[in-house]
C-alpha cells in the first residue's frame, strides 16, 4: 500500500477550457472515507475529479493529494489514485479479459504463472468468471465497466476515483458494485447521478456551475441538489 495521509485538498482552484470557465474557486479538504460528488451535467465534476490524479492540472490554485502537490508529483499521484472512467473502453487495453487484469498485475506480481492465477481470482471476485478468455471488446457495457474497475483495484491504489461507475450496470451489478465500494478500505470519491448509491456515504459535495454549493451528509446534500434541480 502506498504511504498516505488520506487527504485530498483543493485550495482556490480555478479552471477554464478556452473561454469556458469550469471551476470558479473550489476549496475542499476531503479526508472522509467515502465521498460523493453530484451536480448537473457540465457543472465541473469530471474536471474536478481528474485533478485528483493529475489528468487535468488546475490553472489557478493548488490540489494536494496525500500531501503531494499534483503539479509536481504527477507520477506518484497517479500511482496513489486509481481512476475509473465512465467509458470503460478508455481503459481496457488488452485483447482478452484475463490479459487485461494480468497487465495491471504486472506492476505488482513479477511471476507470470502467479499473475494468471491471481487474474482468475480477481475476475471471479468481480463477477466475470467464465469470461477470462473472451475478447474484451465482446463484453457488454456493464461487464466492461466491471473489468475496468477490477483492473484498477488490483494494484492497490490508496484512493479510488470513479466517474459515474454505475451508468451501464444492471440492478444486480449495480448492487454488487455498491457492496464492493462498501467493503473498500481505500478512500473513495464517486461522481454519480445515481443518488441512492450515496445514501451511506460519509459526505456529499454538490457542484453547480463550477462552485461548491452544498457540502454535507448525504441526506441534506441530496435534498439540496433535488431542490436546486427542481427550480
Ligand atoms: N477537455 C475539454 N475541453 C473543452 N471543454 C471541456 C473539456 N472537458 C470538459 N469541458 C467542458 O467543461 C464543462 C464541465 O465539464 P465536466 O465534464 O467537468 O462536467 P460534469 O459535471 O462532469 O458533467 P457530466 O455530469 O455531464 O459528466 C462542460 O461544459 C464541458 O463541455
Amino acid at each position: 500500500m502506498p504511504d498516505t495521509d488520506g487527504s485530498i485538498v483543493f485550495e482556490g482552484v480555478e479552471h477554464a477550457f478556452g473561454d469556458r470557465v469550469v471551476l470558479r474557486g473550489v476549496s475542499l479538504d476531503i479526508r472522509e472515507h467515502r465521498v460523493g460528488i453530484i451536480g448537473a451535467n457540465g457543472s465541473g465534476k469530471s474536471t474536478l475529479a481528474r485533478m485528483i490524479n493529475a489528468l487535468v492540472l488546475p490553472q489557478r490554485g493548488t490540489v494536494t493529494v496525500n500531501g503531494l502537490d499534483v503539479r509536481k508529483n504527477k507520477r506518484k499521484v497517479r500511482r496513489d489514485v486509481g481512476f475509473i472512467f465512465s467509458d470503460p473502453d478508455r481503459q481496457i487495453i488488452m485483447p482478452t479479459v484475463a490479459e487485461d487484469i494480468e497487465l495491471s498485475l504486472s506492476r505488482i506480481i513479477s511471476d507470470k504463472a502467479a499473475r494468471k492465477t491471481r487474474a482468475r481470482e480477481v475476475l471471479a471476485d468481480f463477477g466475470l468468471d467464465g469470461h477470462a478468455d473472451q475478447p474484451s471488446h465482446q463484453l457488454s457495457g456493464g461487464q466492461k465497466q466491471l473489468l475496468a474497475l477490477a483492473a484498477v483495484m488490483v494494484v492497490g491504489p490508496s484512493i479510488l476515483v470513479a466517474d459515474e461507475p454505475t451508468t451501464m450496470l444492471d440492478l444486480r451489478n449495480s448492487l454488487m458494485l455498491r457492496h464492493t465500494f462498501a467493503d473498500l478500505s481505500e478512500q473513495l470519491v464517486v461522481l454519480t447521478h445515481d443518488l441512492p448509491m450515496l445514501d451511506d456515504f460519509d459526505r456529499v459535495i454538490v457542484l453547480d456551475d463550477g462552485l461548491v454549493v452544498a457540502d454535507d451528509e448525504p441526506a441534506p446534500a441530496i435534498a439540496f441538489y433535488r431542490s436546486l434541480m427542481g427550480r
